[in-house]
């Protein structure tokens, strides 16, 4: 028997999010969730779907990462899809810090092991979350190739003239200070699937991706190479973010230490995880904000506006970088749900050829799909994420070498 199925794990800060495809037709066999890990309502949900069956939740304390993907291979286990399944070809993990060294997937030994444990300092909310994945499921199944497909590689084709900040060149390359970029399996797919939308390849056209999460990031796509990326150094830089600040001056830092009294690592835990839309106005999910604004809740507003204000600047950024655009597209839980941040971030921009269609904006669902009006100059579209697909589709095309 022929191993065809690629066990894809998808760890973040608290969550790991996972799917199992059978690769002969890049069906889902199964696929769900873990989130807030370490508290004690941790909740796991997983659906079966080879078998049928309906989705199973179960709510309780999960300690951490490796309990977590120990309660996965249990669930797995019990529809006979577990790890020690001969069919099993690899697990693909999503790695978010991969430094400039990675720019494809790599099978993982402990060379590799060691240099994502060096990137933990530029990665602090991810690389460790990854690493304990990766561990764990050598653990289970010592002798399955396990496949790091880094979040980073997509952006490497970044022109320096993007890539560098604009500081001492010795300083920064002795400590490896660049923009790296993240989310790039999300904006290498998406960007993909939206020329093939539009019935071209992907080297006929210039993108602008919106992936809009709970991180965000934007990329300019020029005939398939990301030219430009809104995530830096870290995943803080660039537009607002759940509970991210995005884009602020470096000063600020310097005088929240020297004025506010503050230490370093209280700053870093203020801008990235007390910022954003969570400290302008207390909630980080769109759809809560959106609620609150129906209910005239003016901080709610204040927090949108300026969301939509930080997006709005990196479209015409971005514009202006590709010189040309085809595609305005929209994706991740945001942007791919939130009709009235598509409307907000395009409204007044006709000049450029961008518009949204009301009617066509409001139609939800699962599918790539234009929102723009008929003979539109530049096409505005919703593609759906699907970075677990993506992970596996590389890991299983480097096993298959
Ligand atoms: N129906 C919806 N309307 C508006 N926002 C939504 C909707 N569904 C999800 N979201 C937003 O999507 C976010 C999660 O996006 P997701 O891409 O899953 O993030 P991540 O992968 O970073 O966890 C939520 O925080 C929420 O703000
Ligand atoms: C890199 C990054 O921000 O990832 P996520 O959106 O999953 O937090
Ligand atoms: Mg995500």
């Amino acid at each position: 028997m022929t191993a065809t199925r690629v066990l894809v794990l998808n760890s973040g800060s608290s969550s790991v999010k996972y799917q199992l495809l059978d690769m002969r037709d890049s069906s889902r066999l199964a696929s769900g969730l873990v989130e807030r890990i370490g508290e004690q309502s941790s909740r796991l949900a997983h659906t079966p779907l080879a078998t049928g069956g309906g989705s199973r939740e179960w709510t309780g304390p999960i300690a951490d990462h490796d309990a977590a993907l120990k309660a996965v291979a249990e669930e797995l286990a019990k529809d006979g899809l577990g790890l020690d399944s001969p069919e099993l070809a690899a697990v693909g993990h999503r790695v978010v810090h991969g430094g400039k060294h990675f720019t494809e997937p790599t099978v993982i030994d402990d060379a590799v092991l060691a240099e994502i444990e060096r990137l933990i300092p530029v990665a602090p909310l991810h690389n460790p979350a990854n690493l304990t994945g990766i561990r764990t499921a050598t653990a289970l199944r010592p002798d399955l190739p396990q496949v790091a497909v880094f979040d980073t590689a997509f952006h490497t084709t970044m022109p320096e003239s993007a890539a560098r900040y604009a500081i001492d060149v010795e300083t920064a390359d002795a400590h490896r200070v660049r923009r790296y970029g993240f989310h790039g399996t999300s904006h290498a797919y998406v960007s993909r699937a939206t020329a093939k939308l539009l019935g071209k390849a992907p080297e006929e056209v210039n993108v602008i991706v919106l992936h809009l999460g709970n991180g965000a990031s934007a990329s300019a796509v020029e005939r398939g190479r990301c030219v430009d990326t809104s995530m830096g150094l870290t995943p803080l830089e660039g537009l607002v973010m759940g509970t991210r600040s995005g884009d602020t001056d470096p000063a600020v830092i310097f005088h929240l230490a020297r004025v506010g009294g503050m230490s370093i690592d209280e700053i870093d835990t203020l801008l990235n995880k007390k910022s954003g839309l969570v400290g302008l106005c207390g909630d980080n999910d769109m759809r809560e904000i959106r609620r609150r604004i129906d209910e005239g809740d003016a901080r709610a507003k204040l927090a949108f506006d300026i969301y939509i204000h930080r997006l709005k600047k990196y479209i015409g950024a971005y514009y202006a970088v590709l010189g040309h655009v085809d595609a305005v597209v929209f994706t991740a839980g945001v942007g791919e749900n939130a009709a009235p941040v598509r409307a907000a971030a395009l409204a007044g921009l006709d000049s450029l050829g961008l518009a949204v269609d009301a009617g066509r904006n409001a139609v939800r669902g699962d599918e790539p799909r234009l929102i723009s009006p008929a003979g539109a100059r530049v096409a505005v579209a919703v593609v759906p994420t699907d970075e677990e697909l993506e992970i596996a589709t590389q890991t299983y095309a480097l096993v298959r070498r």
